[in-house]
């Protein structure tokens, strides 16, 4: 073997959330999803009812699935055959299992493509502490080497799937009075915000990620004015989340006299759970009582401008090679930099 050969990655790991795949699955999920977390009761019990009122069934395993089934074959079309595996956070199948999984196979080197574009808590670092606790659960890890590939909340590729969504959803709403473009993002209490990045950054990582990507969009479309709101807000209510919420902001728009939106939910890469629910289901029931046209905006998804950009960064890395100093890349579980997107203080009441 030669040392390049040795310096090649042989597997992919697909890092996702996870979601039940049936009722019995909704509150040990959720559990899982919480745990430490401080997360009230009642909000939970709120969650539960989403989960229910779809049958207990997230759509986020199959769509994922799905992506992984197109990654595999854009994969294959270029020659980089490395096969996917498939491992979760929160849910069935665990990343440990296929860390278990993809060693019996024989592979030793294996990128890891998260389904979080962005960094913070939440988005990057939780995802390292999972691939961290996962290979302390694997017989024989310490020969493993997992290499989470950065964020990629600015690449054209997920830039270019997004806006292809937004013109779709303008297409949708047809002729009339011009719509309002909406971004959307999963909110986090203003502390993780304030704590995302590297410290030397200045924080809030998070949340100018998310406008980056919005700007970069509404750009691509050539857009003028655009909004960012957040959505699927969770804690306990005295402790302060990104604002505006997407109802009352549709509320304000309402006051303001816009009559039509176009939702885009940069914050995700599928119609998850949060999307079909909070955008769906609350966001367009708001819109349908104040007289607005509304229509929202596919995730990337299989989109395959978003699969060749996955691939594209596989490719990048596949080799040994690639910027192991980009935010969100980091082995074994190691941060991105030291003290990176630390947890914040929580609040005590
Ligand atoms: C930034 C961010 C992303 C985007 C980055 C990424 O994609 O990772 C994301 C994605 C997702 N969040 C999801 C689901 C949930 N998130 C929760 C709770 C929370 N999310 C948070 C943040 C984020 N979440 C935070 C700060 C909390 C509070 C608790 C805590 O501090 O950790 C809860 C608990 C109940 C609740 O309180 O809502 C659930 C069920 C699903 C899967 C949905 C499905 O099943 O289809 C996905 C993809
Ligand atoms: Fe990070």
């Amino acid at each position: 073997m030669t040392a390049a050969a040795s310096e090649q990655f042989t597997a992919v790991l697909f890092h996702s959330f996870g979601g039940p795949d049936g009722p019995e699955d909704v509150r040990p999920f959720l559990e899982n999803v919480t745990r430490g977390r401080g997360v009230p009761p009642e909000r939970l019990e709120e969650v539960v009812e989403h989960y229910l009122h779809f049958g207990g069934i997230s759509p986020i395993n199959r769509l994922n699935l799905d992506m992984i089934a197109a990654l595999q074959a854009e994969l294959r079309s270029r020659g980089t055959d490395l096969p996917i595996y498939f491992g979760n956070r929160n849910w069935t199948p665990f990343v440990a299992d296929a860390l278990t999984a993809l060693r019996s196979d024989g592979h030793r080197r294996v990128l890891v493509f998260p389904t979080s574009a962005w960094g913070g808590y939440s988005g990057c670092r939780q995802y390292h502490e999972d691939l961290a606790g996962a290979l302390a659960q694997v017989d024989g890890s310490s020969d493993l080497l997992v290499r989470k590939l950065p964020q990629f909340w600015d690449r054209p590729g997920f830039v270019a799937a997004a806006a292809a969504a937004v013109r779709r959803a303008l297409a949708e709403l047809g002729e009339g009075a011009p719509a309002r473009l909406v971004f959307t993002a999963h909110s986090i209490p203003l502390g993780a915000d304030r704590t995302a990045g590297p410290p030397e950054d200045g924080g809030h990582l998070y949340s100018r990620q998310v406008a980056g990507a919005a700007q970069r969009v509404a750009d691509e479309l050539g857009v003028e004015n655009h909004d960012l709101v957040w959505q699927s807000r969770s804690g306990p209510p005295q402790v302060p989340w990104l604002e505006p919420d997407i109802c009352d902001h549709l509320d304000a728009l309402a006051e303001e006299g816009v009559g039509r939106v176009v939702v885009c939910p940069i914050g995700f890469v599928s119609d998850h759970l949060e999307v079909v629910w909070d955008l769906d289901t609350e966001a367009r029931q708001r819109a349908e009582e104040l007289g607005m046209g509304y229509a929202r905006a596919d995730t990337v998804g299989t989109d395959p401008a978003f699969l060749a950009m996955i691939a594209d960064l596989i490719e990048d890395y596949a080799d040994g090679g690639g910027d192991t100093s980009a935010l969100g890349c980091g082995d074994n579980g190691a941060l991105c930099r030291p003290g990176c997107c630390q947890l914040p203080p929580r609040p005590t009441r």
